[in-house]
């Protein structure tokens, strides 16, 4: 019998670490062995798959909540679903360990955080997508296309709706939406972007890509992407209805990294766009 695939999961109490539980005990060829969380976590030393509500048995053993990080050093691969300080210190501590891929949805990464990750995971296949469903990365590419057209007179806005508890923005994924619209126009979104608006901001600037954030309830995910000119508008949006989107795109995502040689990757990579 094949050996099953190894994961650890950063974050393994979080919304979305108890969303990869589902997934990745759902696979007959993976076996979580490692649950990381915070040390201020309530949850320490307790069992991870119970907690999201997975019954041991049938192959699955306990596996208790720790806050050693150096432990997902014994898996294949980790997921990581926690904050950019967590991922950081995940990449130190599993420094020349067995784990080959760590595949990361983890968003809020400022320009400092992220530059120290890129020079930090050189002998790691990472993975990295600010969202790894399907339905969202379609609808990247669909922007591209349509900004790659609509030039001169047309405006580009991203809006994004999060649930209450979300603690960055603009979310990751409008982040990569607004990146897309400017690959479109060939430009660079860091030199274009105007990431929120207040007070008595002047007229918009021909070129800008501006984001407005939403926050309230549960909502999961939303996204729109708005192109407006004088005389029309155009509107290319997504909406999450469930959690497994992200987790079932990340869990095959790590299937398909431990078979890949070290680099940076996203999700474009794993589905061919
Ligand atoms: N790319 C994608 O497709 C998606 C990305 N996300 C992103 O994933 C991340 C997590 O989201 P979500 O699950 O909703 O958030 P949660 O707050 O529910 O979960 C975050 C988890 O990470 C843990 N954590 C936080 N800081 C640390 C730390 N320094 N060390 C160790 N563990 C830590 C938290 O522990 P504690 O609660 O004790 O602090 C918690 O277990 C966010 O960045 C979010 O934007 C979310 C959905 C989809
Ligand atoms: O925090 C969340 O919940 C989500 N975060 C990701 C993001 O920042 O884009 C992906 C998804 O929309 C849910």
């Amino acid at each position: 019998m094949a050996e099953k695939i190894k994961f650890a999961i950063l974050g393994a109490d979080g919304r979305m670490g108890q969303a990869i539980i589902k997934a990745a005990t759902s696979i007959d060829g993976v076996s979580i062995n490692t649950a990381l969380t915070h040390s201020q976590s309530p949850h320490l030393g307790k069992d991870a798959l119970a907690l999201a509500g997975v019954m041991s048995g049938a192959g699955q053993s306990i596996v208790n909540l720790t806050d050693d990080l150096s432990q997902a050093g014994q898996s294949d691969v980790v997921i990581d679903f926690s904050a950019p300080q967590a991922t950081l210190d995940l990449v130190d501590a599993i420094k020349g360990s067995a784990v080959k891929a760590v595949i990361s949805g983890t968003t809020g990464f400022n320009a400092a955080q992220q530059k120290s990750l890129d020079g930090a995971i050189s002998d790691l296949v990472f993975l990295q997508s600010g969202n790894f469903s399907m339905g969202v990365n379609m609808l990247e590419a669909l922007v591209e296309l349509a900004t790659s057209k609509l030039r001169q007179g047309w405006d580009i806005e991203v809006l994004e709706m999060h649930h209450k508890r979300k603690v960055d923005a603009p979310s990751g994924t409008a982040l990569m939406l607004g990146e897309a619209a400017a690959a479109g126009r060939d430009v660079k979104l860091g030199d274009v972007q105007v990431l929120s608006r207040e007070g008595q901001t002047g007229a918009r600037q021909e070129g800008d890509i501006g984001f407005a954030t939403l926050r309230g309830g549960g909502v999961i995910g939303d996204h729109s992407v708005i192109i407006a000119s004088e005389l029309e508008k155009i509107t290319l949006s997504h909406s999450a209805f469930d959690r497994s989107v992200f987790a079932d795109g990340a869990v095959n995502a790590a299937l398909w990294a431990v078979k890949q040689s070290p680099g940076h990757y996203n999700m474009k990579d794993v589905l061919g766009l």
